[in-house]
């Protein structure tokens, strides 16, 4: 699932790496706290980037200073060419901007609310296909305080690429959603991406993270941790597998980086051959994510 980035025009490209964020020694502090502490990320054109971090890790103090929404302390950020500290009303009108749920609302419809904005945007996307898109049809004429907190979230969204931005911030964009908004919105993650959409994503959802994103940045206690593809990251972790199997009416297991080696001896020794309730499992994302989140803790401890 690797995304190409488009081929940049000639004369931009002596300029452009095919990063569409870029982010050295980034720090942000609150009062003496230092919550973000000395990042560096880069997001390239077209890709899918997931942030992920436990509570208070800093992910959302780090997609605000991209946003231009929050100052940092130090450090370089160049979104889409500009410093966000300086972006004007051009550059914002490329990016779109999902924040974490308010939770406030008003009193016009959903309909109305998204014809509003769409006053906004240059070249926005239908209200019709943004309904759809985000599964709002059925409450096109409900009052946007009386949505549920998920088709809160669900507007919430569609408000967010209703200007066909170049690049868009999620931040916990599923938070609230029930199972079918959460395929719907992957569905619509994937064709902005197929549109050459950049996004970048903050998510507590590992399988979110795997489904969508080329690449996943882990992030503990304002520090990057790790940056893979879903299915590379922690690769030295993957590399051993748990062999468990019965043995006299108990289970017994064995971690190896050799699991084939193991079964082999299990099979040799055994009687008949057959070893009764064998499996053979490796680490998934989640697993992952969790061991190197909690050696990330124990070395800023
Ligand atoms: N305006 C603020 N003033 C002081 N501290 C803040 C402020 N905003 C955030 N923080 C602190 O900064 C740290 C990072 O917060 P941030 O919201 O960036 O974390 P996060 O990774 O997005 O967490 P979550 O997953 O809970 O949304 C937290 O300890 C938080 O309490």
């Amino acid at each position: 699932m690797t995304a190409t980035s488009p081929a940049p025009a000639p004369a931009a490209a002596a300029f452009d790496d095919g990063a569409a964020v870029r982010v050295r020694g980034l720090v942000k502090r609150y009062g003496d706290r230092t919550v973000v502490d000395g990042v560096d990320l880069d997001v390239r054109r077209g890709e899918v980037f997931a942030l992920l971090g436990p509570n208070g890790a800093g992910k959302t103090t780090t997609v605000e200073v991209l946003e231009g929404v929050r100052r940092r302390d130090g450090g370089d950020v160049t979104v889409l060419g500009e410093d966000p500290a300086r972006g004007g009303r051009a550059w914002r009108g490329r990016l779109g901007v999902v924040g974490q749920s308010t939770g406030s609302g008003n009193a016009l419809t959903v309909r109305e609310t998204l014809d509003h904005f769409a006053r906004y945007h240059a070249a926005p996307v239908p209200t019709a296909e943004l309904l759809a898109d985000v599964g709002l049809t059925d409450a096109a004429r409900t009052r946007v305080d009386r949505l549920s907190g998920g088709q809160r979230r669900r507007l919430e969204v569609a408000l967010g690429v209703q200007g066909r931005p170049e690049l868009l911030f999620l931040d916990e964009p599923t938070t609230g959603m029930d199972p079918v908004a959460r395929r719907q919105f992957w569905t619509l993650v994937e064709g902005l991406r197929a549109r050459g959409t950049t996004v970048l994503l903050t998510t507590h959802y590992l399988d979110e993270a795997a489904h969508l994103a080329d690449r996943v940045g882990v992030i503990s206690a304002g520090r990057l941790v790790e940056v893979a593809a879903p299915a590379d990251l922690g690769a030295e972790l993957r590399r051993v597998a748990t062999v468990r199997w019965l043995e006299h009416g108990e289970y017994r297991e064995v971690t190896t980086p050799e699991p084939a080696a193991v079964l082999r001896d299990l099979v040799a020794a055994s009687p008949t051959g057959d070893v009764p309730g064998l499996t053979v499992t490796r680490p998934d994302l989640e697993d992952v994510y969790l061991q190197l989140v909690a050696a990330a803790e124990g070395e800023t401890r």
